[in-house]
């Protein structure tokens, strides 16, 4: 589950303050996967980090009480002076994984062969995302973040082979995935919520957001 109880969040721009969140409160229960339909640039990934723990509220509470990704295509959190063998290790121990179990996965999944021995810095940005989805792939959360859709590479053969490897976890795991457009959120969610002036609106049915997303838009 997490919570947003009373949560606002905004941003000083030196002219105005861009207003997030107001006071929002809502709720994403275990099982009930939700969308949430938001215009570009009003907030949604501010949303999404927010619930990843990536940005804090101005004020208010987010309480989570199940394991949260951190938002799928993320690439922060790894350190660029040290391998990848040596990140998934660390990471490994950070979540109490078997650190020999999360390097093998990874290892498998980006198949980056003898660059696995060498600093994040010498990589591409295509080797450099590989790694870093491998490395959300080898942890098992119990809700997935997912911000306008699923991340891709340039790599078929990765993308096949990381992209099957999530398909089978959010059968089981609830999603939660921020759009501009409907149409990206009808693959992973019935219920939907819309992001307008500051507060959340949930709603029952995808469609009956979608019907207040185009309204005001
Ligand atoms: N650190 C910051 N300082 C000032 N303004 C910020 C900061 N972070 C985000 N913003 C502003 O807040 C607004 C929301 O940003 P955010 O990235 O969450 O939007 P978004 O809905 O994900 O946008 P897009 O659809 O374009 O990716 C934008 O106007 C952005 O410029």
């Amino acid at each position: 589950m997490i919570e947003f109880r009373n949560v606002s969040k905004s941003f000083w721009t030196g002219k105005q303050r861009k207003v997030i969140l107001d006071r929002a409160s809502f709720r994403i229960d275990l099982g009930n996967s939700m969308g949430i339909l938001a215009a570009n640039g009003t907030g949604k990934t501010t949303i999404i980090n927010m619930m990843a723990g990536l940005e804090k509220p101005d004020e208010g509470t987010i309480r989570k009480t199940s394991r949260v990704s951190f938002p799928l295509g993320f690439m922060g959190g790894v350190n660029n002076k040290h391998s990848a063998r040596e990140n998934c290790r660390y990471i490994a121990r950070l979540y109490g994984l078997d650190p020999d179990y999360v390097e093998s996965f990874c290892r498998w999944v980006c198949g980056l062969g003898e660059y696995f021995e060498m600093p994040l810095a010498t990589y591409s940005s295509g080797m450099r995302s590989r790694f870093c989805f491998a490395l959300l792939l080898s942890i098992e959360f119990d809700i997935y973040l997912i911000d306008e859709g699923m991340p891709a590479t340039s790599d078929v053969e990765f993308n096949r082979k990381a992209g099957n490897i999530l398909q089978e976890r959010l059968k089981q795991a609830t999603v939660v995935i921020v759009s501009h457009s409907a149409k990206t959120l009808e693959r992973f969610c019935r219920s939907a919520a819309v992001l307008k002036d500051g507060k959340l609106y949930q709603f029952e049915t995808l469609e009956e957001a979608k019907r207040l997303y185009d309204y005001q838009s």
